[in-house]
This record gives C-alpha cells, structure tokens and sequence, in this order.
C-alpha cells in the first residue's frame, strides 16, 4: 500500500520514484550521489524496453517506481508494468481510444500516479482510469470531460490526501479550464474548480459559492468558450498546504475576439483565470491567489508551466516558474504575490519588460492586429513576435539543484510572423482565429539549457543545442543535470559548468523525463525515447533544420555497476 506519508516523502527516499516530478514539488532532484561527476562516464545500459507496434509518437512520460516494478505510460493511452531488474513486461494496458480525437499538439501521456494498491493514468479522450498495480486489472474507469468538445487529456495526475487531482486540455477548442478532485479509491468527484470567470464550481455534488465566479475581466461573451485549460497538471507545496495550477491560453488566440478596443479599459479585459497560476485549496477547491502572467493574453503564451517551491538565499519561501512568455518568476509562497522577474531567453519584444506588480509592460505594437480593423480584408496586421507560441519554455519540467542553489531550465530561442483572422466558435473544432510561422533567432542552434539563479536572474551557464529542447530535466546531489534532446542524445551535463560529461545515443528523439533510484546497492537512471510533440507537428522549417531521427518508444534504464562506485 503506497500512502499519503509515502508520497510526501518521495523527494528525499531514494529507492523509489512514487511522484511526476520526484516529489510534489517537482524540484526533480535526487539526493542521490553514488552516480557522481568523477564516475558518470562508467554509466551503462542495463537494460531496455520497446514500447512496440505502430502507436509511436511523442514519448513524454516519466516513470514511476515502486516494489520492483516500473510503470510508464505510452503516447497512445497505454499503460506498462515493467521488471526493473530484468527489464521484462509484468502486464500492459491499452485504453484504445476512439477514431476522431482531437488533441492539439501531438498524442502523448506524461506519466502515471500511484496510491493504495493502484496506478492511475490519464487518457487522451479524457478519461481517468485506475488499475491494480499488481495485475493491470481496471478498478474504476471515470470520463473527466466530453472528447468530442475538444476536451482531452495528457498530464500526469497529482495524488494529494487520498485526492486524485486533475487538469484538462483543450485550449485550442475553446474548451474551460478545470481542476477535479476525485476520491483515488472510488473515484468518485469530491469537487471541481473551473478556471475562467463566471463559470461555477462544485463541491460534493452541489454548485458551490467558490470564489472567482464573478465574470468581471471578460466583456461580452467569450468567457463561455474561454479556454484557460488546466493541461500540464500541477504541483502541491506541502509547507502551506497548496495545490499549483497553471491556465493556457483563452480561447481564441486572437485577442480582439474577447473584448473591444486596445487595450480595454482599466485591468476589464484581462481574461481572468487564462494565462494566470492558481493556488487552490486542495480541501475544497477554492482560489487562494492567483498571479497571471499574461493579462489579455494574445501570442499563446499558456500560462500552465510547472510552479517550483524552493526556499530562497535568504531563507524566504518561494515559488519560481519559467513561463512560456519569455519570464522567469518568483512568487511568494504564502500567497502568491509578485516578488521578482527577469527574461531568460533572447530579444523578447511583445514586452519591455515586468512592472513592480508583476504586470507586463506591453509592446502593443507587437500585438498581432486586429482582423476587423485591417485594410486587407480578413488578415490582421501580421506581427514578428519573440518568443514563438511554443514558448520560450514549453511543457518540458525544469529542475531545481539543492546542491547549487539554481534552476536547471530547458529553453528555446525563437520568434514566430503571427496574425489574426476572424472565426467563430464551433463545438469540437479548433478555435484559434489566428495563424503564425515559427522562425529561428539564431543559425547555429534553438535549444538552450539554462542554469539561472533564482536570486539574481544571473544566467550562470548555457548550454546550446541545434534542436529545440522537448525533454524533462533532472539534477542530483552527485552534481549531474540530466536531459536529452531531440538528436537523440542523453547527457548528463556538470551542474556548475554546463559541460557535457557523458551522453548516451538512444535512437529516437528524447521528449520524456529522466528519473533515479536505487536498488540492490547500484544507482539506475531511465529515461524514455521517442521522438514527436508539439514541434514536429507545428515547428514548420524550424522542425526540419535538424535530421531528426525515427519516431519510436524505448525505455532505456542505465545503472553505474557496484565495482566502479566501490573503486571511486
Ligand atoms: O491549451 C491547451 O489545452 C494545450 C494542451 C496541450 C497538451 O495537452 O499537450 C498543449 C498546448 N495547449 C500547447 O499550447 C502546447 O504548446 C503544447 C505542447 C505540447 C507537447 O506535449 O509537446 N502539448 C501542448
Ligand atoms: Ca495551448
């Protein structure tokens, strides 16, 4: 029986990995240090697993480990138990999705949860299921949201108090942003949080006075349809009790359709909850603050990236997050209040810059135009805007090094032409109302790895890859920032310097998240190859500047053997 004690200690047990993000945290950081930099080159595979057949595409999932056995999710809504000593299949799972489902941004799953004597995973036609961990049995099968509105799902669930606690996606079909609290033994819903003002939550079956309900920053009617999706999960800050969840963009991009006028009077067109963090309450579901990154937001920029808590130079407790505008902030942990911000990619231009309140300082210029308003017809003026759409981080977690004290933060440097077009909104179909082409800043590379000090802004290193980053980071006390890149590589990189002490060719492109342990005495390391995301699917040229490898899925678990770290 994992338990809730279990689970609120996986950041500091090191023979098992029983949280997304080792720990509810997510600071992704091992304690672990048998695996070292004085030794890292004598890691070697030890075993590895295909995940078969021809539902290969973007593998983005990070393991669990517990007992003995690995569970990893696969793109297509698949479920695997693995032997972690042998490296051979216990049981696998496929929830075989229905023709017709309409993810935005490629079929991928992030991962499983483990509580009791389940596992749980989420399905890209939004449903959640638990499974009996031992035999793959289904226990309970719930439907989270209705696919054919454009709702699916792809984040790893969070388990917090007995609570399985998930997000939702579908931000580009102008679905509403939700968190749902369900018992993880029935399943059944305890309660349920939307995200864009005016629509109502539940508590324990009954609409509730939940705060936040007021449609107060969304003029006319674009908050029915307004987006803010819940999609990448969230992260829980044990120290005052709160779950971390990020919304996307509203629905639609073009921010002309969700109020008149540039820019609407006062804060009036703000679109609150979209592109904003939110701190709920996990014993009922209410707003305890929120921080939105991007007000009226109108470039993609979802403000869902993970929310790390970390205990500041000073001895202050923070939250930092690396936001897809091009920002990386810090928060207060109590409540959620601005405290400090600094760009860390390149040449940002649809903002000067952050103000003491944490607001953006817009370039309105680099807004793209309004379509109704435009000389040629349909078309809006078309903007060049850095950074692109995808961000200048996406999806893929960061991680924070007790050791060093800095972020370890997967970035990419490019701007993108984006304009605006009319549409109108249409159960089930996408809802952008804009277009765009993705373009690189620089000739030699997109990638940047970045070691930032959450104190100052400084960058301490960087490290440059060709492609644009997709995959997890990891940092352990050994002194090793593990990722990979979409050539394919495994690296471990030297937390202090940047410089790539080991890398390991897998044979498709990394997108998963790195994770350790240890078992019998040795230290492991797996990761999950397979090559796709967002980027192949709407990168343009940009995801074609590399020769990138074939699509696949193959977890790879690495160990570093007993002799070596005995000799060290
Ligand atoms: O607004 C949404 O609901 C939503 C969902 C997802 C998703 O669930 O994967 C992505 C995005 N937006 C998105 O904007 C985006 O860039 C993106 C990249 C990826 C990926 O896995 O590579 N997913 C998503
Ligand atoms: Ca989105």
């Amino acid at each position: 029986q994992v338990t809730e004690e279990d689970l609120a200690k996986d950041a500091d047990t090191v023979g098992d990995v029983l949280t997304n993000g080792l720990g509810r945290g997510l600071q992704r950081y091992s304690p672990l240090k048998t695996l070292n930099r004085n030794n890292v080159q004598k890691l070697v595979p030890a075993w590895a697993f295909s995940l078969g057949g021809e539902k290969q595409r973007g593998q983005e999932s990070q393991p669990i480990i517990h007992d003995g056995v690995m569970y990893i999710t696969g793109s297509y809504s698949r479920i695997f138990a693995i032997d972690i000593a042998t490296g051979k299949e216990l049981w696998q799972y496929d929830a075989r999705l229905p023709e017709g489902i309409l993810p935005c941004c490629d079929v991928v799953n992030r991962g499983a949860a483990i509580y009791g004597d389940n596992v749980y995973f989420g399905t890209l036609d939004a449903r959640l299921i638990a499974l009996n961990r031992k035999t793959g049995r289904v226990v309970w099968n719930k439907k989270l949201a209705e696919y054919k509105e454009g709702y699916s799902y792809t984040a790893a669930p969070l388990i917090v108090k007995g609570l399985i606690i998930t997000g939702n996606s579908g931000g580009e079909f102008g679905v509403v942003g939700e968190v749902q609290a369900r018992d993880a033994n029935t399943g059944e819903l305890v309660w349920s949080r939307p995200t864009i003002e005016g629509h109502k939550g539940t508590f324990q079956g009954k609409e509730s006075s939940m705060t936040g309900t007021l449609n107060a920053t969304w003029p006319g009617d674009a908050w029915k349809t307004g987006g803010g999706a819940t999609w990448l999960g969230g992260s829980y800050d044990a120290d005052t009790d709160t779950l971390i969840f990020g919304a996307g963009n509203p629905s639609p991009w073009n921010s002309h359709l969700r109020g008149a006028g540039t820019p609407v009077e006062g804060n009036k067109g703000d679109n609150l909850y979209a592109a904003t963090r939110l701190g709920i309450d996990p014993a009922n579901g209410e707003i305890k603050w929120h921080f939105q990154t991007t007000p009226r937001e109108g470039w993609d920029f979802d403000g869902v990236n993970e929310v790390v808590p970390f205990v500041a130079a000073d001895g202050a407790k923070r939250l930092a997050t690396a936001d897809r505008n091009g920002y990386f902030y810090i928060l207060n942990r109590e409540d959620g209040k601005f405290v400090n911000a600094w760009p860390f990619v390149k040449n940002i231009n649809w903002a000067k810059g952050i103000d003491k309140d944490g607001r953006p300082i817009y370039v309105e210029e680099n807004r793209p135009g309004n379509p109704a308003a435009a000389a040629d017809g349909a078309k809006g003026q078309q903007v060049f805007a850095v950074p692109s759409f995808l961000g200048g981080k996406n999806w893929m977690p960061m991680a924070y090094s007790q050791k060093t004290g800095l972020f370890y933060v997967p970035s990419n440097e490019w701007g993108m032409d984006i304009w605006n077009e009319p549409i109108n909104y249409k159960k089930g179909a996408a809802y952008l109302g804009a277009g765009f082409t993705i373009k690189p800043l620089f000739e030699d590379y997109i990638g940047s790895l970045k070691a930032i000090d959450p104190n100052t802004g400084a960058i301490r290193w960087e490290y440059k890859n060709a492609a644009p980053l997709w995959g997890g980071v990891m940092t352990t006390a050994g002194g090793l920032v593990f990722t990979g890149n979409p050539e394919g590589e495994f690296l471990a990189l030297d937390d202090e310097t940047g410089e790539v002490l080991w890398k390991f060719q897998t044979g498709s492109g990394i997108v998963g998240q790195p994770v350790t342990w240890e078992h019998g005495g040795e230290q492991y390391v797996s990761v999950i190859s397979g090559w796709g995301g967002a980027v192949p699917l709407w990168g343009g040229e940009v995801a074609k500047k590399v020769n990138y490898l074939n699509q696949g899925g193959m977890v790879w678990t690495f160990r570093l053997p007993k002799e070596v770290a005995a000799a060290n």
